[in-house]
């Protein structure tokens, strides 16, 4: 158990019974870009249906928390060797329906583009996953602009032309409201009286704003958890400003730990800024973790995906393939800063040639050290094509035993810089399954996760508070899903 106190905690902060939240990152072609071509590895779009279900169904059996489906409204062949997984998806509310069906404890979270939709549309979409799910359903909403998105959406309309940030607040307030026309009790069902619904507790939602026109009431009811847990993810001030005023979950991508530490406490203090609970924003970050049954076994299956990951490496294969201008040997040598035309990548570097290195490239062979364990001079030596891969590949790779994962996870944890993690994997289903097998066990025998679910909600999950007006208790029927 841990008992954090951090610089921008409040008596309420301190109350936090030392569970870290996890949730797993869904992309069936996996996350390492060559991962699909990984002996076994999932690698085939038409069958998502059936590798989302063994996802799903693993991490509900590990006791995670939450599912997150990212989205993109949009495409390109060109991410073909970069990001493979967004070549080709099912839309992430249909797919969040799909496995609300499919599970029972574990939460949803679909992604929705607040430039490129109505909020009356999403609310309902929402309500829905979230009454089909018994109240596990939490929406992702991203602000970015995304010109190959808005190439698909026709011509920029007026609200293009507000502020980006300012419309996702206004956006919020119209879900929230939504949510909020329909009273907990409002289907009274009256058979004697032939009332079925209480007129009283139906409002309407009359919002008229700068970014939209909404009359309400929303033709779902309630949500299960009252307003739908909301989800952000961004880098930038202005994210975190919303993230704070608005989010309940906050998905961040540091690239240290001091600096996860820095940006959680900072976010915290706009949390509390906002009149908001610190506790009421669970920051999570994204980590790639590869594991095996041993550290050995785990550099194993990195050194296989370095092997896989096609460069331009002056084979024929190579040359066959439209690679990105930046997976050869003179990318390589403008980073670490020697002439480097005539070496094969797979030649070792030796210690002289690194003691040549500028300060970029040494960076680079510590991260090789790190992921890999393989040293300059050593028996497993740091070669050249480890050292492009670790350049062009910068996701939060951690590579290790189960016990180097959680050591990992519970550092940054108990250093107060996250409350949990997105867990990304590097190929399906293997690595998610020894993640789920191995590493859930060892955090939760550290105390770090709960033995089994508690609750039945997403926001039972997070233990998060209501964002907004409060909600009656609820009906058990919606606690207890037996059919
Ligand atoms: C970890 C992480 C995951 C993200 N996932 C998505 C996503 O699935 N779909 C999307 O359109 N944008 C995604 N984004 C982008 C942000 O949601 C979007 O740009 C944000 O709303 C605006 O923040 P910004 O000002 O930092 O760009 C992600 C960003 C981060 C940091």
């Amino acid at each position: 158990m841990t008992n954090h106190t951090s610089p921008a905690s409040d008596a309420d902060w301190s109350e936090r019974d030392g569970h870290l939240v996890l949730g797993a990152m869904v992309r069936t072609l996996g996350s390492f870009p060559s991962g699909w071509r990984y002996p076994g590895a999932h690698n085939d779009p038409s069958t998502d249906p059936r590798a989302l279900k063994r996802l799903a169904l693993a991490a509900e059996k590990a006791g995670l928390d939450y599912l997150f489906l990212g989205d993109w409204l949009a495409t390109d062949p060109e991410l073909e060797f970069s990001d493979p997984h967004l070549l080709s998806r099912i839309d992430s509310m249909s797919t969040a329906a799909y496995l609300a069906a499919i599970t029972r404890r574990i939460g949803l979270v679909g992604t929705v583009e607040a430039a490129h939709s109505e909020p009356y549309a999403t609310a309902r979409a929402a309500a829905s996953i979230d009454r089909l799910s018994g109240g596990r359903f939490g929406l992702n909403l991203t602000v970015g602009a995304d010109a190959k998105v808005e190439a698909n959406f026709g011509p920029p309309g007026a609200r293009s032309q507000l502020d980006r940030f300012e419309v996702a607040d206004e956006y919020v307030a119209v879900l929230r409201g939504l949510w909020d026309t329909w009273g907990e009790d409002a289907f009274t069902r009256n058979v004697a009286t032939a009332a079925i619904i209480d007129r009283s507790r139906v409002t309407p939602l009359d919002h008229v704003g700068p970014a939209f026109e909404v009359a309400g009431p929303l033709n779902v009811q309630r949500p299960v958890q009252g307003h739908v847990p909301l989800v952000h993810a961004g880098t930038s001030r202005r994210a975190q400003q919303f993230a704070a005023e608005q989010a309940d979950i906050y998905v961040v991508a540091p690239t240290s730990l001091g600096d996860a530490a820095e940006f959680y406490h900072e976010t915290k203090a706009r949390v509390e800024e906002a009149g908001r609970a610190a506790s009421a924003l669970t920051i999570v970050a994204l980590v790639l973790p590869i594991v095996g049954e041993t550290r050995a076994d785990a550099w194993a299956v990195y050194d296989r995906l370095v092997e896989l990951f096609p460069i331009d490496d002056g084979t024929p294969e190579s040359a066959k393939l439209d690679l990105p201008g930046n997976r050869n040997i003179r990318h390589l040598r403008q980073i670490i800063g020697l002439p480097l035309v005539e070496r094969r990548f797979d030649e070792a570097v030796t210690p002289g040639t690194a003691s040549r290195f500028t300060a970029a490239g040494d960076r680079l062979v510590d991260l090789v050290t790190r992921r890999s364990g393989r040293t300059i001079g050593g028996t497993r030596p740091v070669t050249y094509r480890h050292l492009l891969v670790a350049h062009l590949i910068r996701s939060p790779i951690v590579v290790g035993s189960p016990a180097d994962i959680a050591d990992h996870l519970e550092t940054w944890f108990r250093a107060s810089a996250v409350d949990g993690f997105n867990v990304l994997n590097a190929f399906l289903h293997e690595q998610f399954e020894t993640f789920a097998r191995l590493v859930v066990p060892e955090l939760r025998s550290r105390g770090l996760v709960r033995d089994e679910y508690e609750a039945v909600t997403l926001r039972g999950h997070l233990r998060s508070p209501l964002h907004g007006t409060p909600v009656p208790p609820l009906a058990a029927a919606h606690l207890t899903r037996t059919d």
